[in-house]
C-alpha cells in the first residue's frame, strides 16, 4: 500500500462536500490502492453538520480512509495538502448568473490561497468547484506566489461530461465511444462546448449531427444545463459536480486516456491566442502528474468567435476583482 494521500475539501459539509467525502474515501478518486487522509474544512455556523459527515465516514469503515481532520481553520485543513477541492462557496439560486456570486465568493479564495502558499504541499493539485469557480481560481492563484501557477485549476469536467451526454443521446452512441471534446473559457452560459474534433465511434461528429441541431439546441443546453438543473431539483447539481470533480483529480494524477483529451480550465499561457491572466477552459491531456494544454486544433471562424466573448467575459470578471488579486 501507498502512504496516504491528504486531501482537503472545503465546503465538506455541503451537498458536494457530503459526495465527495464518501467517493474519495471508497477510492473512486486516486485509486483502489491508495488510502486518503481526509481533511474537512467549514466555516464555524457548519461545524455540527461537519462532525456529522465525520461520523458517518467513520461509520461506514471504508479501508482506504486513513485518517479524519475536521476544521474550521484554513492552515489546519490545508497543511500539507496534496489535493485540495475548494467547494465551499454560496450556490447560486434561480435566475441568477454564476458572476452574480463574485462579490460574495470571490473574498472566500484569497484566504485560502494564502493558507495554501504556507502550508499545503509543494505539489498540491488545486481544484476550484465554488462559483464562478474560473476567477475564483485565478483570485486563490495570485494569493499564493510560491506554489507554481499550473497547480490551480477550476471545473468545467462537468460541462464536459454534459456535453458528452448530449452527443450521446443524440446519436445514439453511448458516452464512452465518444472522444475528444473540448469545452473551451468560463464555466459560464459563455462556455463554448466545441464539436469540431470529437470522434464520435469512429466518425466525426459534425458528420453526424445537422448544423441547426448543433449551434440551436446542443450549445445551449449544455451552456445552460446548470440552471436547467436548478429549475428541476430547487438546488444546484451536486452528485454530478462531485463525479466530474473525481474525474478531473483522477485523470490529472493518473493520466488521460490513449489519445483523448479533458476540458480543464488552467492558467492561459498564449495558447489558441488566449493571453495570460485568466483561467480558461481547454483540451488537455494528463501525464506524471503534469496536464498540458492540447495544441494545434484549427479554430474556424465561428469557434473563434466563440472564444473571443468567453475569453471576455473572464476578462471583465477578472477587472471586477482585480483588488483581491
Ligand atoms: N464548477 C462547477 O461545475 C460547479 C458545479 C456545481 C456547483 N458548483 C458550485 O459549488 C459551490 C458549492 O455548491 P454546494 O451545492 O455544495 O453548496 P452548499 O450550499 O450545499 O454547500 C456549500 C458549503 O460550503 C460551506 N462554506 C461556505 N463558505 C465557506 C468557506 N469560506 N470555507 C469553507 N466552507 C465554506 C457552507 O457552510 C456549505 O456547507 C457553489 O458555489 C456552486 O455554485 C460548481
Ligand atoms: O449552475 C450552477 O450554478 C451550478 C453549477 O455551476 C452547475 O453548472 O451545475
Amino acid at each position: 500500500m501507498n502512504n496516504p494521500v491528504r486531501v482537503a475539501i472545503t465546503g465538506a459539509a455541503g451537498q458536494i462536500g457530503y459526495q465527495l467525502c464518501f467517493r474519495i474515501a471508497a477510492g473512486d478518486m486516486l485509486g483502489p490502492n491508495q488510502p486518503v487522509i481526509l481533511q474537512l474544512i467549514e466555516i464555524p455556523p457548519a461545524k455540527d453538520a461537519l462532525e456529522g459527515v465525520a461520523m458517518e465516514l467513520e461509520d461506514a469503515a471504508l479501508p482506504l480512509l486513513h485518517g479524519i481532520v475536521t476544521t474550521t481553520e484554513l492552515d489546519e485543513g490545508f497543511k500539507d495538502a496534496d489535493v485540495a477541492l475548494l467547494v465551499g462557496a454560496k450556490p447560486r439560486g434561480k435566475g441568477m448568473e454564476r458572476a452574480d456570486l463574485l462579490a460574495e465568493n470571490g473574498k472566500i479564495f484569497g484566504p485560502q490561497g494564502k493558507s495554501l502558499n504556507a502550508v499545503a504541499s509543494r505539489d498540491v493539485k488545486v481544484l476550484v468547484v465554488g462559483n464562478p469557480a474560473n476567477t475564483n481560481a485565478l483570485i486563490a492563484q495570485a494569493n499564493a506566489p510560491d506554489l507554481p501557477a499550473e497547480n490551480f485549476t477550476a471545473m468545467t469536467r462537468l460541462d464536459h461530461n454534459r456535453a458528452l451526454a448530449q452527443l450521446a443521446n443524440k446519436t445514439g452512441t453511448h458516452h464512452t465511444r465518444i472522444k475528444q471534446m473540448t469545452i473551451w473559457g468560463n464555466h459560464s452560459s459563455t462556455q463554448y462546448p466545441d464539436l469540431h474534433h470529437v470522434n464520435c465511434d469512429g466518425k466525426t461528429a459534425t458528420d453526424l449531427v445537422d448544423r441547426d441541431w448543433y449551434e440551436n439546441d446542443f450549445i445551449p443546453t449544455v451552456q445552460q444545463r446548470g440552471a436547467a438543473i436548478i429549475k428541476a431539483r430547487g438546488a444546484s447539481s451536486a452528485a454530478s459536480a462531485a463525479s466530474s470533480a473525481i474525474d478531473h483529480i483522477r485523470d490529472w494524477v493518473l493520466g488521460t486516456d490513449g489519445d483523448d483529451w479533458v476540458s480543464m480550465a488552467v492558467p492561459a499561457d498564449g495558447s489558441y491566442g488566449i493571453e495570460p491572466g485568466v483561467i480558461f477552459s481547454f483540451p488537455c491531456t494528463c501525464e506524471d502528474g503534469q496536464w498540458k494544454i492540447v495544441q494545434g486544433l484549427d479554430i474556424n471562424e465561428f469557434s473563434q468567435a466563440r472564444l473571443d466573448a468567453t475569453d471576455k467575459e473572464l476578462r471583465e470578471e477578472r477587472q471586477a476583482v482585480e483588488s483581491l488579486l
